[in-house]
């Protein structure tokens, strides 16, 4: 499931964020890079342990955590700390796979990346190329979205950015370890969860509402790690 949720920073934290990403101090993203994403990825990427990088996250992690849609299809039971990248003068990173495991540079805890997202800070107007390309079983998907907005997708996808050949894309760019492994599962709670909601809305509660609902929490008492 690739899922684009809108909105997720209010223009005030765009701004902020924006600051922010002007005076950061960027290194070499090879410095996260596995062995195999090593040999494709060139692009620059904040030192997590810098103030501008523990601020941004701080920023992103509020606004996750009050976007019921971002919490409805990631199911998350730990966020990886966000980071921020940025491609400019023909960076890259070519198709990889990301680690299917990280430790928490902080913590030192291990998470899995079952869900993976980028928010975009730039424009589409503001850079040439710069999509991300998810591969999934329906084939490749371009992703390029207003700043603001976030995709989410499973880390279980190839992914790469393409070139971006004039300005400059700035993101960030984040796992989350899911209550839900499987993505199949997860993609069916999140289409259950989405059709009850509606027909909520739709019709106002009814006993149909309320039994799809216990049958929603149900599977998430059966198929969840916690
Ligand atoms: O910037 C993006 O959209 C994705 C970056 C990425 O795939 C990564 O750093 O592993
Ligand atoms: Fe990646």
């Amino acid at each position: 499931m690739l899922l684009h949720i809108p909105n997720v920073l209010t223009h005030d934290e765009l701004r902020q964020a924006r600051q922010l990403l002007a005076e950061a101090p960027w290194e070499d993203g090879l410095a996260t890079a596995g062995a195999q994403s090593a040999l494709v990825k060139h692009n620059l990427q904040l030192a997590q342990t810098s103030p501008q990088a523990q601020a941004l996250g701080s920023l992103v992690l509020v606004a996750l955590n009050r976007n019921a849609l971002f919490f409805s299809a990631a199911l998350p039971n730990r966020i990886f700390p966000p980071m921020f990248n940025c491609y400019q003068g023909g960076m890259t990173f070519g198709n990889h796979v990301d680690n299917a495991v990280r430790s928490d540079p902080f913590s030192g805890q291990w998470l899995r990346t079952d869900v993976s997202c980028t928010l975009f800070f730039t424009d589409p107007d503001e850079y040439q190329g710069g999509e991300l390309i998810v591969e999934d079983t329906y084939g490749s998907h371009a992703v390029k979205l207003p700043a603001g907005d976030m995709i989410l997708y499973p880390s279980t996808s190839v992914h790469r950015v393409e070139p971006v050949t004039a300005g400059a894309r700035l993101a960030s760019f984040f796992w989350t370890q899911s209550m839900i492994r499987d993505d199949n599962r997860r993609a069916m709670l999140f289409d259950m969860d989405s059709a009850i909601s509606s027909l909520r809305q739709r019709h106002g509660d009814s006993e149909e509402t309320v039994n799809l609902t216990s049958v929603y929490h149900n599977l998430l008492r059966q198929w969840s790690e916690v």
